[in-house]
């Protein structure tokens, strides 16, 4: 393929992954399968890993760098691209090559968000013609967090997830910290301790400021970083856990006062400076046509 050709199509281009905020989680229930059901907040931020995909004449699937401590064939891009050969019978293959930026086990999503950006870019590179519906039905297959990335709207989520309604917030300014541990989903859903039976609340209460997750007073006990990067955030405004950690997050009304804060947690943790969206950045560019 001649380098015209690769820009025309959309192959080889860098396509956005961008990470969400939990930016409330309450634990209303559990399904028979051990699932639980939720009621959360999904902000998309502008922080994103980036992905490009090249064709691969031999119909293999396959990554041009594997990410240190994932197998390649567990790799959500790798799965996400399998999953709609498989569904669709289609023959052809693709190399990924990921550009990662967001931290694994951070609550963040970045593992969800690649396997959602698969799924929308290989349906138009390979010409799938999938509807988003079904796009999001094979997402959450994938995971409970991937069908708010192939929605690509800030939503209110419940289910496990996957029943999802967009909602329009402020763009606020956020300081995210990544206490340097990685917290295991799965630990947290099994943890006897978590609290299960939160009492569903409505739009209007979230915003009017109900914030809780469920899952914190778990996380903090289990990872004391957690709690330490709690702590931290205080100092500057109300500091929230996104889904079930790592991250710590909190929301600035302004850049200024984000910097500020940003600029004196750096030199003792990890952090990120980012920007609250409406709209998935993927979406953005997809709809700019040129695949
Ligand atoms: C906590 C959240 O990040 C909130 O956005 C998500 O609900 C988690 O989504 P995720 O990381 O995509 O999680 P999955 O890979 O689907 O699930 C990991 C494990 O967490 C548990 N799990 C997950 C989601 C859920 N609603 N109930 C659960 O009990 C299950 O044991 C599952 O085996
Ligand atoms: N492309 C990928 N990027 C990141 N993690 C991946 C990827 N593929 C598979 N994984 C596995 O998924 C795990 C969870 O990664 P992810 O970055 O989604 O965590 P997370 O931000 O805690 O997710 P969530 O908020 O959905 O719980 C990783 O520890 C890793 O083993």
């Amino acid at each position: 393929m001649t380098e015209v050709q690769e820009k025309v199509s959309g192959w080889g281009e860098r396509w956005p992954a961008p990470a969400k905020l939990n930016l409330m989680l309450r634990i209303t229930g559990r399904r028979s399968d051990g699932y639980h059901l939720l009621q959360t907040v999904f902000q998309i931020i502008d922080l994103c890993d980036w992905i490009s995909f090249y064709p691969a004449e031999d119909g293999r699937v396959f990554l041009r760098d594997p990410i240190p401590g994932v197998p390649e064939q567990e790799d959500l891009t790798v799965r996400a691209a399998n999953l709609l050969k498989q569904y669709t019978g289609c023959r052809l293959g693709v190399c990924i090559d990921v550009e990662k930026n967001l931290p694994m086990g951070g609550g963040l999503g970045g593992g969800s968000s690649d396997a959602a950006t698969t799924l929308l870019v290989l349906n138009k590179l390979w010409n799938l013609k999938l509807p988003l519906d079904k796009l999001m039905e094979l997402g959450l297959r994938l995971g409970a967090d991937v069908p708010v990335f192939v929605y690509g709207y800030t939503a209110w989520g419940e289910g496990v997830g996957e029943e999802l309604q967009s909602i329009t917030l402020a763009e606020q300014w956020v300081v995210v910290i990544k206490p340097d541990c990685h917290v295991n989903t799965r630990q947290i859903f099994l943890a006897e301790e978590l609290t299960r039976d939160s009492k569903p609340i409505t739009m209007r209460d979230f915003i009017a400021g109900d914030w809780k997750n469920d899952c914190l007073p778990v996380v903090s006990n289990l990872y004391k970083s957690v709690g330490e990067a709690v702590d931290a955030l205080s100092q500057y405004a109300e500091a929230r856990l996104t889904g079930t950690g790592a991250c710590v997050f909190a929301q600035f009304d302004s850049e200024e006062s984000a910097r500020e804060a940003f600029s004196a947690l750096s030199p003792n943790w990890s952090v990120y400076l980012a920007q609250g969206l409406n709209r998935s950045p993927l979406y953005e560019k997809l709809e700019q046509g040129s695949v």
